[in-house]
């Protein structure tokens, strides 16, 4: 569950959302919104990388601005178009992920596998396609052991083939307890992931629907 109080954000004193006190319950949510309403900015401040006004609570225990380390060692996000130091190999990468979110021992193996990266992942990532990019920052979003798994736009540039894969990986990381909030301008396949909740972002606010 995530808790925001008296959440403010803003760019250059220009408000982009206001959050007084509204709370995500555990579940699937998709974050919809226009071009520009402010889904990116909500889930870089929910992921703690953009500083904000207020605090957010995770599961009625560790709060952003209080926890900063503990938090972000249990929200992971992927970047909608992910930069990478393009000097180290994919296989480092994870690596390096692994260590800081205290993955269990071959946890990416399944990851990496059903994506079908085995053949490149240990090559430089100066050498990936932006579909091969997007597949490694889904892989780094799902390692550890994350309440909630924030990811902006996971559909762009993945391959038809790799829909239901990354969908599984949703279904049973929820099923075990994961909190997600996808951002998305394609309509999602009900089929492939039931249970969706949708979140609207408009007017500096977010909104539960139906
Ligand atoms: N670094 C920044 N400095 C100033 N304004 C910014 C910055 N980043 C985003 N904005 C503004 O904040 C607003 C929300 O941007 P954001 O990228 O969060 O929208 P979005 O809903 O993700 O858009 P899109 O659907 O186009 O990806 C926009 O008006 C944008 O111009």
């Amino acid at each position: 569950m995530l808790a925001f109080y008296e959440f403010h954000k803003a760019y250059n004193g220009h408000t982009i959302l206001r959050l007084p006190d509204f709370t995500i319950n555990p579940g699937v949510y998709w974050i919809r919104g226009h071009n520009g309403a402010g889904k990116s900015t909500f889930l870089k401040t929910v992921a703690g990388i953009l500083p904000f006004e207020g605090d957010i609570t995770l599961d009625n225990q560790l709060t952003l601005k209080k926890h900063p380390t503990a938090y972000r060692s249990r929200v992971n996000f992927a970047e909608a178009e992910p930069i990478f130091p393009d000097f180290l190999t994919g296989t480092e990468l994870i690596r390096l992920f692994k260590s800081a979110k205290q993955a269990p021992a071959q946890q990416e193996e399944q990851y990496v596998e059903s994506m079908g990266m085995a053949p490149y992942v240990s090559d430089p990532i100066s050498t990936y396609s932006s579909g091969m990019l997007k597949k490694l920052a889904l892989v780094l979003a799902f390692l550890g052991r994350p309440r909630c798994i924030l990811l902006d736009e996971p559909l762009t540039t993945l391959d038809a083939d790799s829909l239901p894969v990354l969908f599984a990986w949703i279904a049973e990381q929820h099923q075990a307890g994961t909190m997600f909030l996808l951002s998305s301008h394609q309509e999602l396949e009900n089929d492939l992931l039931p249970n969706v909740r949708k979140i609207v972002v408009a007017g500096a606010t977010l909104h539960h629907t139906v």
